[in-house]
């Protein structure tokens, strides 16, 4: 009967439209951004350095321009072997990845990204394996700055390969783990440590988040 047809379709549109990924039944035009923290949202290496000095003001440190190669711990280590320990103890500190200060740009992208049509965010990031503070501080940092909300759109994992998406926004050169072809393109955040790195001629980067970064995400739009 003509009647119970239209009230099925308006049920059938209304459970569609509840489950946003089922309104692209057909083909999932929407874009998925993977966004790394630490080095792209959430300054690092500016947090590292402030509290590396205030609790060790008299030993040797590495300025951010100096600074090279992605472990921090690496190249204070070659600078004086026990600085490897001294760097480490920093970021296995209580407050330390909460207290870190917004990347200029950053928050603001990232908000302005989450309300674009057809487009899901994901804050995709790696604790440090010291679990006591970090895992619980990168949820409150994410909470702090972008709001409770936000917390639905965290991924703790210590392999990304295995996380699907269509653009990986992050610093770390080498994104590798037990995927050896993963489903995003990495868009190399430019930061103090591999801004002089040479890379492959294919590899995008973002300079900062005063770089175009809404060009790099239409240009990943099917
Ligand atoms: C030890 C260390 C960690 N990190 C960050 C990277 C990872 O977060 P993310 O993947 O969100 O950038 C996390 C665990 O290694 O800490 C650095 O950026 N530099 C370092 O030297
Ligand atoms: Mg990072």
């Amino acid at each position: 009967a003509p009647g119970r047809e239209t009230a099925r379709a308006r049920h059938l549109s209304t459970v569609y439209s509840q489950h946003r990924c089922c309104a692209e039944m057909s083909t999932n035009t929407r874009l998925r951004v993977l966004v790394d923290m630490d080095g792209v949202i959430a300054d690092f290496e500016e947090g590292f350095l402030r509290k590396y000095r205030e609790r060790y003001p008299n030993e040797p440190y590495i300025t951010l321009e100096d600074r090279r190669g992605f472990w921090v711990s690496t190249q204070y280590g070659e600078l004086r072997s026990d600085l490897c320990e001294k760097a480490i103890s920093i970021w296995e500190s209580n407050n330390f990845f909460l207290e870190l200060k917004p990347v200029p740009g950053a928050l603001e992208a990232v908000k302005e990204m989450s309300k674009m049509e057809n487009t899901d965010v994901f804050i995709c990031t790696s604790p440090i394996k010291h679990y006591k503070y970090c895992p619980y501080e990168k949820y409150a940092w994410v909470e702090k700055h972008l709001g409770p909300d936000f917390l639905e759109q965290i991924i703790l994992t210590r392999d990304k390969t295995v996380v699907t998406g269509d653009i990986l926004i992050d610093d770390k050169p080498d994104i590798l783990g037990v995927e050896p072809t993963p489903s995003w393109e990495h868009v190399l955040f430019t930061a103090c440590h591999n801004k002089h790195l040479t890379t492959i001629p294919t590899q995008r980067r973002l300079l900062s988040w005063a770089d175009d970064w809404r060009a790099t995400l239409e240009s990943k739009r099917q």
